[in-house]
């Protein structure tokens, strides 16, 4: 008998509107565990308020998440989140260190400090992103790529079973790219489901077992080869195709 899929990420008809404006119109997914997801579609489509409806950072219109079994909006320290970082003061006076301990904050109640434990993941996370050296470092003293490192220490100091990444690799040359792709794996590798959103369609066959393609609406899901199809990227990406012909190529050879 086949094993039963565990569904960890449940959306069920999500309709998402800004000022009555639609970002998200209908979309429903179901997510298994150990995956490593990514969502793709063009300027505006709706990629980051996917993953924000799915924190519960936006009130859907209609529709549901489901985290796990249960209704999202109950759900506490479950789900792990690494912003973009463009959306991050890095000029804040903190450490490398404390940032990956923040990661525990949702563990720690508000009376007290964290204990040698929160430390201890904090540290383990900060191995698993190769950032350990550079624990006592102020952020705004790190590259970009190592930045981003820091994030997704502070995500896996969490301790959530369901990492969600907004363009991790925007900004960042190709060596860092790599190492970023090699934790996003060893993440995977230890169990962890990675939704990750992705905006370029060259690398997205090779990073991701199953790609999202959203453009408001859902467009596609499934392994890469049945999402990046001519007639469906035409119809998302219109005019802008060309530059993807050898991303078909690839798929369809
Ligand atoms: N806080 C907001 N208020 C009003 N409109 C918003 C807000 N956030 C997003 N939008 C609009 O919703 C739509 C979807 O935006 P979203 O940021 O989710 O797209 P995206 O696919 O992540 O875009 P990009 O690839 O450019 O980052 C866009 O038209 C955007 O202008």
């Amino acid at each position: 008998m086949a094993a039963e899929k565990r569904w960890v990420i449940e959306v069920e008809h999500l309709t998402v509107s800004y000022q009555a404006r639609p970002a998200l119109l209908d979309v429903s997914v179901r997510i298994e565990g150990d995956q490593l997801v990514g969502v793709i579609g063009p300027n505006g489509a709706g990629k980051s308020t996917f993953i924000k409806a799915i924190l519960g950072f936006v009130k859907p219109d209609i529709g549901s998440v489901r985290i796990n079994g249960r209704d999202a909006r109950t759900v506490k320290g479950e789900v792990a989140y690494v912003p973009q970082r463009g959306t991050v003061d890095w000029d804040f006076p903190i450490t490398v260190e404390e940032v990956a301990v923040m990661g525990r904050y949702q563990q720690i109640p508000w009376y007290r400090s964290p204990t040698a434990v929160d430390r201890e993941a904090a540290r383990e996370a900060l191995a698993m992103v190769r950032m350990e050296d550079l624990s006592h470092r102020q952020i705004g003293e790190l590259s970009g790529g190592q930045q981003q490192r820091v994030f997704m220490a502070r995500a896996l100091a969490q301790g959530s079973d369901i990492l969600l990444l907004d363009e991790p690799f925007a900004g960042v040359d190709a060596a860092t790219e790599r190492a970023i792709l090699d934790v996003l794996e060893r993440a995977k590798q230890a169990g962890k489901t990675l939704v990750v959103v992705h905006h370029d369609l060259s690398t997205a066959a090779e990073y991701f077992d199953k790609l999202i393609l959203i453009k408001q609406r859902l467009y596609a899901y499934g392994p890469p080869g049945t999402v990046l199809r001519e007639d469906l990227l035409s119809k998302v990406y219109e005019g802008r195709l060309r530059i993807f012909s050898s991303v078909i190529d690839q798929e369809g050879a």
